[in-house]
């Protein structure tokens, strides 16, 4: 499959602090991946690299087969979106003024805008000033920007940061669709349901480096088979091995109708970023 990203011995310094210290990975056409750590760890950074709006200090950056430098170029510029936290509004417009700018300045149907504005949900926002918006909703309009060309590549740095379950939800269902239908996703996110729930990889950033790389489920499994906890009727709760004598006790468990749940007793992305940094994610 073809390499859409690819990073190799990168290293951004700011002065004698370093940002990313030797970051090799890459990102195949089609994945959604997912940078996550705690704060200052150096995910906008990635981003600000991978989109050319930050020079690396050292290594070799590649996006769409070519130098990261050639991004600036606008028509190669058109095939990437970015989200990140500077929306780049124009406040004193409506939100569909906005969305009708940019798709005029990178060559988009104007009928796009509705579809964009429907997967952030904000119908019936299009004649709203965006200085009149809650920090969500601008966060949603910058998203439906980001969105409106269908480019090949999208970036968004901590997209759901500001917003509500119901519309981060409502979005996840979104960069979903979108994902299907051919875009290649890079997110950063704190969030590790997020990550969890849209990621076919995920990197875990710490002080600068990655730690791991890998599936949310082989994550989750990386320390063996887990545990499994069985509710039973009596209110107790059993922690199970998960082998044939653990088999035999859940079996037996339901036959005489004692059970009431059972799940397994995986480390959550959380968890593991814990025990693997000695630190929180937020
Ligand atoms: N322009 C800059 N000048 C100096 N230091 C910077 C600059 N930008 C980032 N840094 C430093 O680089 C490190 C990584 O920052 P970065 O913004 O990439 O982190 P982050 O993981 O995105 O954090 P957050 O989740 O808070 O956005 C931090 O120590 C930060 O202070």
């Amino acid at each position: 499959m073809e390499n859409i990203i690819e990073v190799r011995s990168l290293v951004k310094s700011f002065g004698n602090k370093s940002a990313l210290k030797d970051v090799d990975f890459s990102v195949r056409k089609g994945e959604t991946i997912g940078f996550l750590g705690p704060s200052g760890s150096g995910k906008t950074t990635t981003i600000k690299i991978l989109t050319a709006q930050l020079a690396p200090t050292a290594g070799e950056v590649r996006v769409f087969g070519e130098p990261v430098h050639l991004l600036k170029d606008p028509a190669r510029m058109k095939r990437i979106g970015i989200l990140t936290d500077n929306s780049g509004l124009y406040d004193r417009l409506t939100v569909a003024d906005n969305l009708r700018l940019f798709a005029d300045l990178y060559g988009t149907d104007r009928g796009e805008i509705r579809e964009a504005l429907e997967m952030v949900n904000l119908i019936g926002e299009e004649k709203t000033p965006v200085q009149k918006l809650s920090k969500g909703m601008k966060q949603r309009v910058t998203l439906a920007r980001a969105v409106l060309h269908k480019p090949d590549l999208l970036f968004l740095d901590e997209p759901t940061s500001a917003l509500d379950p119901a519309n981060t939800r409502h979005i996840h269902g979104g960069l979903k669709a979108l994902n299907r239908a051919g875009t290649t996703i890079f997110l950063t996110t704190h969030d590790m349901e997020e990550a969890e729930s849209l990621c076919d990889r995920v990197a875990f950033l710490h002080d600068g480096e990655i730690r791991l790389f890998d599936t949310p489920r082989n994550l989750r499994t990386m320390q063996g088979r887990p545990t499994i906890s069985v509710l039973l009727k009596n209110q107790q709760t059993v922690t199970i091995e998960p082998d044939a004598k653990g088999a035999a006790a859940i079996a037996g468990f339901m036959e005489r109708g004692e059970l009431v749940t059972i799940h397994s007793n995986e480390p959550s992305l959380g968890d593991l970023f814990v025990q693997m940094t000695g630190r929180n994610l937020a």
